[in-house]
């Protein structure tokens, strides 16, 4: 018990996720307020909003709409239960849903967040075979430098060792395909890259290793996001689908960063015209504004879990006591009826052309070592300082939120991914923002 009484100016109880928590309590960033593009600092400044929050704020800070729909849904019901019980917003949004995604992925099962969705599938996938008798496909492939979340199916699949190290033993039976990151060959690719599809192949490496048998999934971002915004090359999820179908194994796209408009199409599925048969969504599915993820399933793997299960049995023993909270749901019908309504996601495909050349206006800056594009998302690559890692890109980061413009920072990689709603005008003031700045650096 402690004695103090809680005020907003105490920090300390507060256990930060993915934080340098006694860094930042010596010097705290925080934000009070969120309109449009803009949050206000709790010193009062307005923060061009570069990162959509964390990639998810895709129709921007408060949209009267999302809003409306929240207030009135609480107002209305708060929580009803999805187990073994329903109401109506789930099954619209579920339909709404279907509707948006192409292809057979007809059927939404509902999480609270990026890393429930990766576990959903990643468990969909293993319940999938083991109905259709094929039980000893268990073994989940993922790639290196891959990013799932924090669970624990997600870190074992996932590729980033300091997401794992702390935390011991992980799923068995897990690979990894090799990353695509090849500067040598790519460096300053303006959207897609040249070389690097070949590398889909090592596939077959797993494969006559472990035989396809053994194999339930693959998991893979269609670009990476956490790792530092790397781009695909081209042709290889195209290959990676085709091997995946060679071999029965299943493919799930990983699209908690690109779903939603993010690439300037609704889903990476569509923008590379590849059908995975599992996509995991969040972040975007009611831009941030209540936790929720949606994993879409092929109608393949629904009749085989549900439809070939004994009449009137649980067919997945699986689910969230929030799973389509009507909160999450009515924010997410808000938020497609603005997607929709204001044209967002075409908006951000006929955006990306000058987000383009407004990211590759950088090259030659000091330090300045690659730059990587794809619809509405940058990535800035700075030459780390001898012996300090992530030094200069944490100094861009702070300096350019004490500048007026929040970024993300992997390594000395500087991510952006603006709201949809982004003006060109905007795009101008983050560049000239990010140029001073990276002109300026140690
Ligand atoms: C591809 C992918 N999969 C799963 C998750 C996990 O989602 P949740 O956080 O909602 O459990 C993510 C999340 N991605 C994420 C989250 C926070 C920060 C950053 C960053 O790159 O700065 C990226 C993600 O990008």
């Amino acid at each position: 018990m402690r004695r103090q009484d809680a005020t907003p100016n105490d920090l300390e109880p507060f256990w930060m996720p993915f934080s340098a928590n006694r860094q930042f309590k010596a010097s705290p960033r925080l934000l009070v307020a969120a309109q449009g593009m803009y949050y206000t600092s709790h010193d009062n400044r307005r923060i061009l909003d570069g990162t959509a929050g964390l990639w998810c704020c895709n129709a921007g800070h408060g949209h009267p709409k999302i809003v409306e729909a929240i207030q009135t849904q609480a107002a209305q019901l708060d929580y009803a239960p999805t187990f073994q019980m329903g109401h109506p917003k789930a099954f619209e949004l579920a339909g709404r849903l279907a509707n948006t995604m192409a292809g057979d992925l007809n059927h939404v099962f509902f999480t609270n967040s990026g890393s429930e969705s990766v576990d959903t599938a990643l468990k969909i996938a293993l319940a999938y075979h083991r109905a259709r008798g094929e039980g000893t496909r268990t073994r989940l492939i993922g790639r290196e430098k891959g990013y799932h979340g924090v669970g624990f199916g997600g870190i074992s699949v996932g590729g980033l060792g300091n997401n794992r190290k702390q935390f011991g033993g992980l799923l068995t039976g897990v690979d990894h395909l090799p990353h695509f990151h090849n500067p040598e060959h790519n460096a300053f690719s303006r959207g897609l890259p040249e070389w690097g599809a070949h590398l889909a192949d090592d596939l077959e490496k797993l494969v006559a290793l472990h035989d396809a048998s053994t194999i339930a999934a693959v998991i893979v971002e269609p670009m990476v996001g956490s790792a530092g915004v790397i781009m695909p090359p081209k042709g290889y999820l195209e290959r990676l689908r085709t091997l995946c179908t060679k071999h029965g194994i299943l493919l799930i796209f990983d699209e908690v960063i690109t779903g939603f408009g993010r690439l300037g199409a609704p889903f990476a599925v569509d923008f590379f015209a590849v059908e995975p048969d599992l996509v995991t969504t969040a972040k975007g599915l009611n831009s941030g504004a209540v936790p929720m993820g949606a994993v879409f399933a092929q109608d393949k793997i629904y009749d085989a879990i549900v439809n070939a299960a004994p009449p009137g049995a649980i067919e997945l023993f699986h689910g969230y006591t929030y799973s389509a909270h009507p909160l999450a749901c009515a924010a997410a019908l808000a938020a497609l009826d603005v997607y929709q309504g204001e044209g967002l996601f075409q908006r951000a495909a006929e955006l990306a052309p000058y987000w383009e050349d407004a990211v590759h206006a950088l090259k030659g800056l000091p330090h300045v070592i690659d730059l990587r594009n794809l619809g509405l998302v940058a990535g800035i690559e700075l030459a780390a300082i001898d012996g300090n890692p992530g030094a200069r890109g944490y100094s861009a980061f702070v300096r350019a939120y004490e500048a007026g413009l929040l970024v993300r920072v992997t390594g000395d990689i500087i991510a952006l991914s603006p709201p949809l709603i982004v003006e060109k005008d905007q795009i101008d003031t983050m560049f000239a923002i990010l140029a001073d700045i990276i002109r300026t650096l140690d």
